[in-house]
């Protein structure tokens, strides 16, 4: 296959999954803040972005939105890259566990976050950056998670203030990190950057090209910035895999077979591990907070082109190769 043949047969893909959706309005915004609620309940974007630097979207795939737990992910692998692997193991483990989001728990075992896709985990992974980092953590991360999308990633003031007004349950989970010896510094400090963190603004764009980041083991393919190191990038779509639908990971990774990350904002990440990102936008959220139509958008083109990881075809390795030469360093 050429590789102009497989860019049409993705937009294909995408325009399908896309107007096969157009009409489904079940799931309802994110209402805890006011900020959240006032997004246009209808909106529908999907992007997705080939290892080579082949981007395609359809619908609002450049509205602006709040990226909320897509951040997670990005922000677990910026401390793994400053941090290294046992300080950040010390802080979070990588255990999946079947809690909501929002859980205020800790592994009765380790007295440690299950995970850094959880609300505790990513506290705590905010702790670990607010430590080692002090005011510039928040500053840190909107600079890596802006590289990692080819574009400056800016702060929703709007979002930002009411997350912090009524965030209390974060709040006690950062306490609570603090009481376990996460971290030492103040726990206002701690959430401060983690409210910070998912108050950025990004379209299904910047999600598409995030993930492209990821599938490309760490390389922005539009900027070619070396923006995550290899270790990280491998530890960060192992937890994605199993950890990032929270108490639907397990459903996630049968039907889709794709690491990925869901935020309240109406956002999904998803990697082909050496392929392709994908960026999903729409608003209207299921009961567990995850975004219904982007689901079934990834779901969708996950059968379509063969992207499951375990998927017997290969049809979507056939097609991703067109469009992804894999360089001469084995990347
Ligand atoms: N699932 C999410 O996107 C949650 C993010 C939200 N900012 C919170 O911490 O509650």
């Amino acid at each position: 296959m050429t590789s102009r043949a497989g860019a049409a047969l993705l937009q294909r893909a995408l325009d399908h999954a896309h107007a096969q959706l157009a009409d489904q309005t079940s799931g309802a915004v994110a209402n805890y803040i006011p900020a959240l609620a006032a997004m246009p309940p209808d909106l529908f974007g999907l992007a997705a972005l080939t290892r080579g630097g082949t981007l395609v979207e359809v619908g609002d795939s450049r509205h602006p939105f709040t990226i909320q737990s897509v951040s997670k992910p990005f922000a677990y692998a910026l401390a793994l890259d400053l941090l290294g692997r046992r300080v950040v193991r010390q802080g979070v483990g990588v255990q999946p566990v079947g809690d909501p989001f929002n859980s205020i728990e800790l592994n009765p075992q380790t007295r440690r976050p299950f995970n850094p896709m959880i609300n505790a985990g990513a506290i705590a992974v905010a702790g670990l950056l607010t430590e080692a980092l002090g005011d510039q953590a928040f500053e840190s991360l909107r600079a890596r998670l802006s590289l990692a999308a080819g574009a400056t990633l800016m702060l929703d003031e709007e979002v930002y203030r009411s997350e912090a007004e009524t965030g209390d349950r974060n709040r006690a989970i950062a306490y609570l990190l603090r009481a376990a010896g996460t971290f030492h510094c103040h726990p206002d400090r701690v959430v401060d950057t983690y409210f910070r963190q998912c108050a950025l603004r990004v379209t299904a764009r910047d999600l598409a090209v995030m993930g492209g980041t990821l599938a490309a083991i760490g390389t922005n393919p539009l900027t070619g910035a070396e923006v995550f190191g290899v270790d990280a990038v491998r530890d960060t779509l192992a937890v994605m895999f199993t950890c990032g639908f929270y108490d639907g990971a397990g459903d996630w990774a049968c039907r889709v077979g794709l690491p990925a990350k869901s935020g309240v904002g109406g956002g999904i990440v998803a990697v082909v591990n050496r392929q392709l990102g994908i960026g999903t936008f729409s608003p209207r959220l299921d009961a567990h907070g995850n975004p219904l139509r982007g689901m079934r958008a990834c779901e969708l083109l996950s059968e379509d082109l063969g992207l499951h990881a375990f998927d017997a075809t290969n049809t979507g390795s056939r097609l991703l190769d067109a469009l992804s030469p894999v360089g001469a360093d084995g990347r």
